[in-house]
């Protein structure tokens, strides 16, 4: 059996990547090594029966007599141990969650569903660092996975409305924080049928203002509100977020030709499920029905649901789609652009498809 090292598994990717390979059974086919930045010493984690003792995430030798590390720990802790581990020599896979290795020439971001022939390909010519995606980018690439097989995606045009988790475990916290508070000063005149909308809203908007909701993760008040940037700016105008639309969709299909992706990327008031609103110019016009079975046939996660407004308000929102697998895309319709104007509108759990998922299924095809 390979030695697989996991760090940052007791994080909120890490968790969720847990709670997966539990369910599949994976930690029956490898034999785990658990480590921690700040537990050393500690008692691990017990997911295949056996315990062990955590061990340094930073001990270089340690790591190298891994086969396997995946780790979920985050970019700093990527940049400051990696290139030590390669320099001293380390032949071993390394699948990482952070978005620091993905744009290198000789690392691969993994979403087996979209590009398996090219992790396949990666791994015959010898590559050993294996990427997760950005979250939008994979819940895009799950969802219209189809359209892009078929070549027929000549730009895409995409608004994000992207979860509180995609920040931390803190910013989830915060948001809840903030939505608690806001509640709270209202609530006497909620329970009240009686009492004016304007005050209640007054009040709350007050509160949005005041300085009295926490947000030293956010930096302004989410609950009640939305952020019109994600990540930092660049020189562009683009916030990275919005720069990995393009980059990262593009190097994850192979395309030696550019297909334009740009968009807005917004945080709102969700716990972890990201959504988008795509516009899509297609290089030609096809029906609907077509587009749609090119949709479900690409891959198992990838549903369909149909242009109707009471099975759209029920299974194409995130109170519908937390905690599945399930890469959910409807409001397909052609838009008054023209018949080769498609719009369309996903929703996908960020920590699963978006963040633990492609590490796992990597791990499976290595072993
Ligand atoms: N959040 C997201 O949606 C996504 C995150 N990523 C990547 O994954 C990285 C990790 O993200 P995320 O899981 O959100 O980070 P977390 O903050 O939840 O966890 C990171 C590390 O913090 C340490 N830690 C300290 N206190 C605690 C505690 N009370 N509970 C759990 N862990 C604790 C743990 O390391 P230790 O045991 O060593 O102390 C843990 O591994 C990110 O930096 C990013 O690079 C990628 C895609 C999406
Ligand atoms: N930036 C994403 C989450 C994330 O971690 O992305 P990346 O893995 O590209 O850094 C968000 O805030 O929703």
């Amino acid at each position: 059996m390979k030695n697989v090292g996991f760090i940052g598994w007791r994080g909120m990717v890490g968790s969720v990547l847990m709670q997966r390979m539990v369910e599949e059974r994976d930690f029956d086919l490898i034999n785990p090594v658990f480590f921690s930045t700040s537990q050393t010493g500690q008692a691990g984690p017990s997911f295949n029966g056996k315990t062990s003792i955590l061990q340094d995430a930073n001990n270089l030798e340690a790591l190298k007599a891994l086969d396997i590390i995946i780790t979920c720990q985050g970019g700093d802790y990527t940049s400051d141990v990696y290139p030590k581990l390669r320099a001293a020599g380390w032949q071993g896979y390394w699948i990482d969650a952070a978005s620091t290795l993905r744009m290198k020439d000789d690392a691969i971001i993994i979403l087996d569903p979209v590009n398996k022939a090219h992790i396949h390909a990666g791994i015959d010519k010898g590559i050993k660092t294996f990427v997760g995606g950005n979250c939008t980018v994979s819940l895009m690439l799950m969802s219209l996975g189809g359209l892009f097989a078929s070549n027929l995606v000549e730009w895409v045009s995409v608004a994000t409305y992207q979860a509180a988790s995609g920040g931390g475990a803190r910013h989830m916290r915060e948001l809840l924080t903030q939505m608690g508070i806001l509640h709270d000063k209202v609530a006497t005149e909620l329970s009240n049928p009686a009492a004016s909308i304007l005050d209640i809203e007054r009040k709350v908007t007050q509160a949005m203002r005041d300085g009295s909701l926490p947000t030293d993760n956010f930096g302004v008040p989410l609950a009640g509100s939305l952020i019109p940037w994600i990540d930092k700016q660049l020189d562009n105008g683009q916030s990275r977020e919005e720069w990995k639309g393009q980059a990262e969709t593009n190097k994850i299909l192979g395309n030696s030709s550019i297909i334009p992706v740009d968009g807005l990327c917004v945080r709102i008031g969700a716990l972890r499920c990201h959504s988008q609103a795509f516009t899509i110019k297609l290089k030609k016009d096809i029906s609907i029905p077509e587009i749609e079975q090119l949709l479900v046939s690409h891959n198992e996660w990838a549903k369909v649901i149909p242009n109707d407004r009471e099975i759209s308000m029920k299974e194409l929102t995130p109170a519908a789609v937390t905690g599945t697998l399930s890469t959910p895309v409807g409001r397909l319709r052609k838009l008054n652009m023209g018949s080769d104007y498609l719009s369309a509108f996903n929703v996908g759990d960020q920590l699963l498809w978006g963040a633990a998922e492609p590490l796992r299924r990597m791990l499976r095809i290595l072993l």
